[in-house]
Parts: C-alpha cells; sequence; structure tokens
C-alpha cells in the first residue's frame, strides 16, 4: 500500500533466518529485503565519499562552536542495512556528527553526499526547506527522551508522523497500528506516553521512526535512560525495524552492549574519529 513512495507499513511476520533470540524474532520486520543486509567489508577509518553500497558519505566535515572544535575532519561513509556504532567520550563530537549526517545542523565545511533512487544529492547544498522535507520522508529519529509528544496517545503520536508525510488520517492510523503491533504494543495504541514505561516509550518511537518508510535512522542514546534488560529489549526492536529490514541504522551510545550489536563501530576523541572496527574486519 503505497501512495506515498516512503509509506510502509510493517510486513507480516515471518522466520528468521539469522540466529536470533525469541524476542528478536517477536520484533521481525521480514517481507523487506533481508538480504541488503550485509556486514560493512571493510573500510579505511577516513573513509569519505564515493564508497560503493553508501547510502550516505561524509567527507572532511568540520564543525567549530567558537573556540571549541566539535568535528576537526570528519568522513564516514553509512552502508545501506548496516547498524553503525558512534562512540567516545562526551564532547568527543558523537552528536554533532549524528545531527550533522542528518541535516539538523550544517557543517561549517565538508560534504555529505544522499545516495539513493534519486541518485547523489549533497546535503551540504540542500536549502532549509529541503533539508526539512528529507527529515520528514527519508529520515528516521529515536532520541534517549523518545521526543513523543505526551498529549497524543501512541497511536497518535506515530500516525501523526505519516500525516505530515502527507498521508491520509485513515491510512496513517491504519500503518501506526500496524507498527505499533510489529513493535509489541498492541492493545497500547490508545495510551498517553505518560502511561507507557520508558521501554514502551522507547518502542512508540522506534514505530514513528519506521511508518514513514526512513531508510536511515539516526538514534541518539535511545536506550540511555533504560535499565539493562529494557536497554536490550529496545535494541532488538530498533534493530528489527531497521538493519535487520534493510535499512541504515546510525546510533550514538556510551553503552557498549549497545555497539555491540551492532554491525560497525567508530569511535570518536576531539571531533574525529579514531578507529572503525569496519577496518580491523
Ligand atoms: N550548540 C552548541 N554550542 C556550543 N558548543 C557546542 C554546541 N553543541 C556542541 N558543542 C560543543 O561541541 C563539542 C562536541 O559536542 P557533542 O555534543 O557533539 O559531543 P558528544 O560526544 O555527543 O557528547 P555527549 O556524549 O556528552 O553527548 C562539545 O565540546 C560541546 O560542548
Amino acid at each position: 500500500m503505497t501512495s506515498h513512495p516512503g509509506f510502509q507499513t510493517p510486513a507480516a511476520p515471518q522466520q528468521n533466518t539469522r540466529q536470533q533470540s525469541a524476542e528478536q524474532t517477536r520484533y521481525a520486520q521480514p517481507g523487506l529485503d533481508r538480504a541488503a543486509h550485509q556486514p560493512y567489508p571493510g573500510a579505511h577509518p577516513t573513509a569519505g565519499a564515493h564508497q560503493p553500497g553508501a547510502v550516505l558519505a561524509a567527507h572532511a566535515l568540520t564543525k567549530t562552536y567558537g573556540a571549541t572544535v566539535a568535528l576537526a575532519g570528519v568522513s564516514i561513509a553509512v552502508r545501506a542495512g548496516e547498524a553503525l556504532a558512534i562512540m567516545g567520550a562526551s564532547g568527543s563530537g558523537k552528536t554533532t556528527l549524528l545531527h550533522s549526517l542528518a541535516g539538523i545542523i550544517t557543517p561549517d565545511s565538508g560534504s555529505i553526499e544522499l545516495h539513493g533512487d534519486g541518485g547523489r544529492r549533497e546535503m551540504t547544498d540542500m536549502s532549509e526547506a529541503q533539508r526539512t522535507d528529507l527529515r520528514r520522508t527519508e529520515f528516521g529519529f529515536v532520541f534517549q527522551e523518545g521526543m513523543l509528544l505526551p498529549e497524543l496517545t501512541a497511536l497518535e503520536n506515530v500516525a501523526l508522523a505519516a500525516m505530515l508525510c502527507g498521508i491520509e488520517r485513515k491510512r496513517a492510523e491504519h500503518a501506526a497500528g500496524e507498527w505499533l503491533a510489529a513493535m509489541g504494543l498492541r492493545g497500547m495504541e490508545s495510551r498517553r506516553i505518560g502511561e507507557l514505561s520508558g521501554g514502551q516509550a522507547q518502542r512508540v518511537a522506534i514505530a514513528r521512526a519506521q511508518v514513514t518508510g526512513a531508510r536511515i535512522v539516526f538514534a541518539d542514546e535511545p536506550t540511555g535512560a533504560l535499565d539493562s534488560a529494557t536497554s536490550s529489549d529496545v535494541m532488538t526492536a530498533l534493530l528489527a525495524a531497521t538493519s535487520r529490514a534493510g535499512r541504515s541504522l546510525v546510533v550514538v551510545t556510551h553503552d557498549p552492549e549497545v555497539a555491540a550489536r551492532c554491525d560497525r563501530t567508530v569511535r570518536m576523541r576531539d571531533g574525529r574519529i579514531l578507529d572503525d572496527s569496519a577496518a580491523r574486519a
């Protein structure tokens, strides 16, 4: 059911071929091209634009705030279907990099190429309106606090994202209901966000990030406020909705267990990429 190019509902569960736990199977998003999920084959730590298979390729990004250098020349390619963790000490530039890749902020210099059906598009050349449109239709976001609207129900929060993409209310609500069910939240559709646990609210946020058919999901400390069992559950849901379904996930985290669940980890220090696990693969 697609009148909007990016609009999707989750497919029905099917047998999962990977070694996955019962929780992972519970959140599986089958019907989508799991074959598209490939481990990153290897890249230089400063690998930038023109990477084959890259959905997003940043080259030589810099960003300063007054005397603070947040990004000191970062190049990185995000491949289709990979789960990429960004780690590093507080202040090392993780969120600045995530926000740059997601078009939330514009770097001072450098390029960010978005690859897709529309060919190659340079994000740093886009107008604010174009980047807003991109964030709404092609990207999804999951943040630590969920950033959900407390006065709306779970269903309304997810449906709203689809409606902002131009989907008519009934279809948006139908898709929202399916995504909430896929996230294990059937029966909780009409609860307001305050009536959900932290882990349940994060799963609403994941459903919201996916209802528009986002091909790249950006998550900033999505498990930061959760205990370790709930954190693991939310990561399972997040991976099932993204990289395990052929979409890309870029996640900023301090939690080594979250990073260990991803395909690849880059470590930052002082606005630079210090280490890229793909380079050691
Ligand atoms: N809007 C801003 N104004 C001024 N300085 C900023 C701004 N945003 C980030 N910085 C500074 O840029 C540097 C990198 O910040 P960033 O938030 O990217 O780090 P981080 O690695 O995500 O940190 P944390 O793990 O604490 O969230 C820090 O020194 C920070 O204080």
